[in-house]
């Protein structure tokens, strides 16, 4: 039963959390506190999709009620690497058909964050809830992201709707431009450091600041991610230009192809391809001008339960030690702890800008005897990309692994598990004893610089070390 009752007036300053609930709600406005019956635009699943559909059948329901809000994709033991797990997946199959589920990807497309971000599925201001943990992520273009459970997709899908309570929001202000060699990953493990891995419980985490705005967009996905570690509901980092163009640009596409493919998806001629085939400008502009429009920004004098203010010259690149993620320490005091294996990959760190980082740092060296180096790009379309630039060359030649794009031993499923004992140092946001598989192992988290040059030296290491100059990469987006 909702509470909309309780309105207050529209022209209190609001969080990007009230007016983004607001919406899903279809209220003018909502109260911090307030709970209300939202209806999220997309409801994300993966493998675990099958085990929803257990639970929904309980509803003695035969169709979903939003086949088109729902995304699934299989990406966290792809391919297959038991018989088990390759039921799963044909049983995620099967549900996709009978339903008429569109948004569907199959393995090795790439983790549900980073494909539904490529796919342009979710927009700004709009509500993602997913049965992942992680769906903060979509803060990343300033989309209310946030992960649910199992039961609670399944209401979902049987009704298109699910109460949640307008959290409390926190902003954290990045001021100033991050040195060489310091990453989003850094900023947010310092954080959770200094607030501890509970600091944002059940909070709308808004970053704010020229800082901020100074991110790549993959970095900008780091923290928002990441938010996810520090117990918060949401995260959101405010759009910008960068974001409305890299969104429309393969929102644009996708409408295309859907509409060629013989979909119902309605394609005006004015967003059709121009003459050269080539999208051409004016198409893309609207496409931005409407996401512009939908976008949503917290008002000045909004209420926070508190302001945090990093100076990016301060900060340096940090590690989280096992065996948790509020262990952070800065990297020189952690600096030279062997390593067995080198993981670079997952929803937080990926990306291509991540794969260059890498493979900046390790051209014309060897990945350490005694080590492995397994790189497992975010995507097809990251792995494609990196393979283009040729870092997936440079990165081979220096003897490390490539694994299918998807979630790989992040979690423990496959592709790169540790013995017990041994130490990996990570690029991914959990170090929980077992996170990896056995709880015997250690995991260390950092920037995938850090994993890199501690891939080369077998130990953890500084990469402006290991550079010599520093690793200076490219904004890739
Ligand atoms: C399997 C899935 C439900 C889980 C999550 O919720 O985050 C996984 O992605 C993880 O990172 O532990
Ligand atoms: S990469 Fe890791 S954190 Fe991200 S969705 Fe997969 S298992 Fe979860």
């Amino acid at each position: 039963m909702s509470e909309s009752h309780l309105q207050p007036s529209n022209s209190q300053p609001q969080t990007f959390a009230q007016k983004a609930l607001a919406r899903a709600a279809g209220l003018p406005a909502v109260e911090i506190g307030q709970v209300v019956d939202a209806r999220p635009d997309v409801v994300l699943s993966h493998d675990n999709t099958a085990a929803i559909r257990r639970i929904w059948l309980q509803f003695g329901q035969e169709r979903v009620v939003i086949p088109e809000r729902l995304a699934i994709t299989l990406d966290h033991a792809v391919p297959a690497p038991t018989t088990r797990h390759a039921q799963n997946h044909a049983e995620v199959r099967q549900f996709v058909a009978e339903q008429g589920i569109r948004h569907f990807w199959e393995v090795g497309r790439g983790i549900c964050h980073q494909v539904l971000s490529e796919e342009a599925i979710v927009l700004p201001g709009q509500l993602i809830l997913g049965a992942d943990s992680h769906t903060t992520h979509f803060g990343w273009m300033g989309a209310f992201g946030a992960g649910i459970g199992r039961s609670e997709v399944a209401v979902l899908w049987a009704t298109g709707e699910l109460w949640l309570r307008v959290p409390e929001s926190m902003r954290v202000v990045l001021e100033g431009e991050l040195p060489l060699g310091v990453t989003a990953k850094d900023f947010a493990l310092r954080l959770i450091g200094d607030l501890g891995a509970d600091g944002g419980l059940y909070l709308s985490i808004e970053f704010a600041g020229d800082g901020i705005q100074r991110l790549s967009l993959a970095s900008r996905m780091v923290l928002a991610n990441m938010m996810a570690e520090f117990g918060a509901k949401t995260a959101y980092v405010p759009p910008d230009e960068k974001t409305y163009r890299y969104l429309a640009e393969r929102l644009m596409k996708r409408k295309i192809q859907d509409a060629r493919l013989g979909g119902n998806v309605e394609v005006t001629p004015a967003q059709d391809l121009g003459a050269s085939g080539q999208p051409s400008i004016p198409n893309l502009q609207s496409f931005i001008f409407d996401l512009q429009s939908s976008a949503l920004f917290p008002d000045p004098g909004a209420e926070y339960v508190a302001t945090h203010v990093y100076r990016a010259e301060e900060l340096e690149p940090y590690v989280a030690c096992p065996h948790s993620v509020d262990n952070v320490v800065p990297l020189s005091q952690i600096a030279g702890t062997p390593v067995q294996q080198a993981f670079l990959g997952t929803c937080t760190n990926g990306r291509l800008e991540d794969i260059a980082a890498a493979a900046a740092v390790v051209r014309g060296r060897r990945v350490a005897r005694g080590t492995r180096f397994i790189v497992i790009p975010a995507s097809s379309q990251v792995l494609q990309a990196a393979m283009e630039r040729g870092y997936i060359q440079t990165l081979v030649e220096a003897g490390a692994v490539i694994g299918v794009p998807g979630c790989g031993p992040c979690m423990g499923n496959h592709m790169g598990i540790p013995a017990p004992n041994e130490v990996t140092i990570s690029s991914a946001n959990r170090n929980f004893r077992g996170r990896m598989g056995t709880p015997e192992a250690e995991i260390y988290l950092a920037s995938p610089a850090v994993v890199a040059a501690s891939a080369v030296a077998g130990v953890i290491a500084d990469p402006r070390e290991v550079q010599g100059e520093g690793v200076k990469v490219e904004d890739e987006d």
